[in-house]
This record gives structure tokens, C-alpha cells and sequence, in this order.
């Protein structure tokens, strides 16, 4: 490690720091508008490389270390934000910029008022330490629990630490190393410095692709109006079901719901109003749901539910809950028709389900609607 000159350090970890907020700026320009702080992201290894080129020109002079701090805390504030916006949180960027005055304020004190470079050790890692930490539990309360986000959290948890040594032995240590000085201590502080810079990079990255790619596994599986399952993912978690079912066998009962009606329900009042029952409907049964049970939009105005672990007697109960929901009094309240069918066991399958479900539904139908029929 001692070997290794801390300036060449700098010089590598810029130059891919660089190809990471291409990278990103690249995202920032292609990727959904749905995906906020790419441009943050895009900008803070740019705004680092700013910093350490400052730091690493020959013959610099304060006012360029002073700058270099700048960009320094720049780097990491833009990260912070990116963090915020990614994640959709408000983002104090008023605060930030004064926080931000603050700090260089106190820099250039500690560097022509009262010239101390143990200060300027202990404001820089003080800050970054702080934003480091505010981040974490922006991304602990709000983040997902996916493998983007440990990485990130990782990264800052270990930066964190090593800031705090940091602050801790420059306010101890009797003989203060410059920065560039290329004793082990100086290179290790340096490494983490640049490690920590690229692999939050990466980290941005990583969490931006697993959003888009969770957006549009959501986007292929749902339909937009209702938010349901569209009819391709439910009747696979059907099958998955009854895969299940089959080998560790426990009950499960499909549920067929066709509103009443709604052919009259948009005749009166219009095809949008007709969207909004719709969407209206989705939202009311999912307040019934368990967690567990799946709701499918089947077509345009029939519903699919499955129910893991429920027999015929329950579904038929929750089939009563559902059409209670749907009479509370709300001006999109509608009136529903119920099949509901139970899993016959090895010899059935989700084809017959559906048929059984389906006829149920016609009876429901035949018999005047607002009911429920078990197939
Ligand atoms: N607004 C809206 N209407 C839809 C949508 N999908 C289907 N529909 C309408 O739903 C209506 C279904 O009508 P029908 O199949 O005659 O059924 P109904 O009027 O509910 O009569 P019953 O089912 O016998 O009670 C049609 O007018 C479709 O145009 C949608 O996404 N939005």
C-alpha cells in the first residue's frame, strides 16, 4: 500500500469515476422521466473530478485546495440528493446550499483567518460523516431491500467509520501528514476516499437499473386503469398455485367478478366515469384482499381472484365482504356478480377452474345479479 502515490490513485479512480457519470448521464438522458436523481448522480463524479484535478495541479495554491474541498462536499451533497429524489423525498436543497456556504465559510477561515489543517480535516470529514449518515437513514426508511441498495449503504456505513478515525487521529496526532504526502495512512485515506466515490457510482447505477427493471416488470404484469394483475400474470400465478397446491396440498379457490350493469353505467354517465368505477371497484376489493390473495383484471369489466388457502365456504364469506364493500355509500359504489370455484384437487386444473367459475358467474347472472353462486 505504502508504494502506491496517492496521486496515480487519484488519476485512476477519476478516470473511471468519468466513464461512471457518462454512464449515468447517458441513463439520465434514455432512461423513464419516472426515475429522478439521475441528473445528481450524472454530475457528482464530474463535480469530484473538478476537486481532485485541483488538488492534484502542480504548484497549487490555497484558494485551489480550498476549491478542491468544494468539490469535495459538492461530490457528496449532489449524491445525498440524488438519493432524495430518486427515492422521492423532499429535498431541502435551500438548507443544503446554506449548509454548504457555511462549511466553505469555516474552510476559508481555517485557511487564511486562523490557518489550521487539522480544522479543515475535522469540518471536511465532519460534514461528509453527517451526510453520509443522513443518507443511510434516508435510504434505511425509504429504500428498497435489494442488493443496489446494501451496496450503497455498505459503501457509506464503511466511509463513515473510516471519517470518523479520520477526525479522531488528526485531532490526536502530534505530527500532521499533508494530504498528498504518500505515507500509508495518507494512500489508505485517499483509497477509501476514491473507493467510496466509484462504488456509490455503481451504486446509483445499480439502483436506477433495478428501478427501471421493476417498473417494467410491473408495468408488463398490471393493467394501468385498475392496477390489478393484467390477465397473462394472474393466470400464471394461478398455475404457480396450483403447482403448489400439488405438491404440498392445501386448498385454494378462484373468484370470477362481472359488475352489473356496467354497459348502462357507461351509457348514462360516459366512458370515463365508467374508468373511474372500474379503477373505483379494483381499489375497494383490495381493501378486503389479504395480502396473500391476487386480484386480476380478467377482461374488460370481469375480475379475476385467486385465494391460496382458502376452500369454496370462505371464498364464498369474502365474496359477501366484497359486495358489502361496494355498498358503503360511495357514489362509484357498483353492484357485482360472484362465481366463486375451489380447487378439486390432483384431477382438476386452472382450465376447468375457470369454466366452473365462469358458469357460476351466468348462474349469478341468470338468478337476477348482486350474488354470489359456487361452482
Ligand atoms: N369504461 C369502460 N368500460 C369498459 C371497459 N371495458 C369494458 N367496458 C364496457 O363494459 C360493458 C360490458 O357490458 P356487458 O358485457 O353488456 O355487461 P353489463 O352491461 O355489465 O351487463 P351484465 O354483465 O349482464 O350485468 C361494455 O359496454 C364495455 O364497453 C373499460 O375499460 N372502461
Amino acid at each position: 500500500m505504502s508504494s502506491l502515490d496517492p496521486r496515480s490513485l487519484i488519476i485512476m479512480a477519476n478516470f473511471m469515476a468519468l466513464v461512471m457519470g457518462a454512464v449515468l448521464g447517458f441513463m439520465w438522458r434514455q432512461y423513464p422521466r419516472t426515475i429522478h436523481g439521475l441528473r445528481e448522480w450524472a454530475l457528482m463524479p464530474a463535480v469530484w473530478i473538478v476537486g481532485a484535478f485541483l488538488y492534484l495541479v502542480p504548484g497549487r495554491t490555497e484558494v485551489m485546495l480550498w476549491l478542491a474541498n468544494a468539490g469535495v462536499l459538492a461530490g457528496f451533497g449532489l449524491f445525498h440528493l440524488g438519493c432524495l429524489y430518486f427515492l422521492d423525498r423532499p429535498a431541502p436543497v435551500r438548507a443544503l446550499l446554506g449548509a454548504f456556504a457555511l462549511l466553505m465559510g469555516a474552510l476559508g477561515w481555517f485557511t487564511w483567518g486562523a490557518p489550521s489543517y487539522v480544522a479543515r480535516v475535522v469540518v471536511v470529514s465532519a460534514a461528509i460523516a453527517a451526510l453520509h449518515a443522513w443518507t443511510l437513514v434516508v435510504l434505511w426508511r425509504h429504500g428498497t431491500r435489494r442488493l443496489p441498495t446494501r451496496l450503497v449503504q455498505l459503501t457509506l456505513s464503511v466511509h463513515l467509520v473510516i471519517l470518523l478515525v479520520r477526525m479522531q487521529s488528526a485531532m490526536t496526532a502530534r505530527q500532521i501528514e499533508g494530504l498528498m504526502e504518500p505515507s500509508s495512512v495518507q494512500t489508505f485515506y485517499i483509497g477509501a476516499f476514491v473507493m467510496t466515490v466509484l462504488t456509490l457510482s455503481i451504486g446509483a447505477l445499480l439502483m436506477a437499473t433495478d428501478r427501471v427493471r421493476s417498473e417494467f416488470e410491473h408495468l408488463a404484469a398490471h393493467d394501468s386503469l385498475t392496477e390489478a394483475l393484467n390477465r397473462r400474470a394472474i393466470l400464471a400465478l394461478c398455475q404457480d398455485e396450483q403447482d403448489r397446491s400439488l405438491r404440498q396440498p392445501r386448498p385454494f379457490s378462484l373468484m370470477m367478478l362481472d359488475l352489473d350493469h356496467f354497459k348502462a353505467i357507461n351509457d348514462n354517465h360516459g366512458h370515463q366515469h365508467g374508468d373511474r368505477v372500474l379503477a373505483h371497484f379494483a381499489h375497494t376489493l383490495r381493501g378486503v384482499l389479504r395480502r396473500t390473495d391476487r386480484l386480476g383484471r380478467y377482461g374488460g369489466e370481469e375480475f379475476l381472484v385467486l385465494l391460496p388457502g382458502t376452500d369454496a365456504q370462505a371464498a364464498t364469506a369474502l365474496a359477501g365482504r366484497m359486495r358489502a364493500a361496494l355498498a358503503s355509500g360511495h357514489p362509484l359504489d357498483c353492484k357485482v356478480s360472484i362465481g366463486v370455484t375451489e380447487w378439486q384437487g390432483a384431477a382438476d386444473s386452472i382450465d376447468g377452474m375457470l369454466a366452473r367459475a365462469d358458469a357460476a358467474l351466468y348462474q349469478a347472472k341468470a338468478q337476477g345479479r348482486d350474488r354470489t353462486c359456487v361452482g
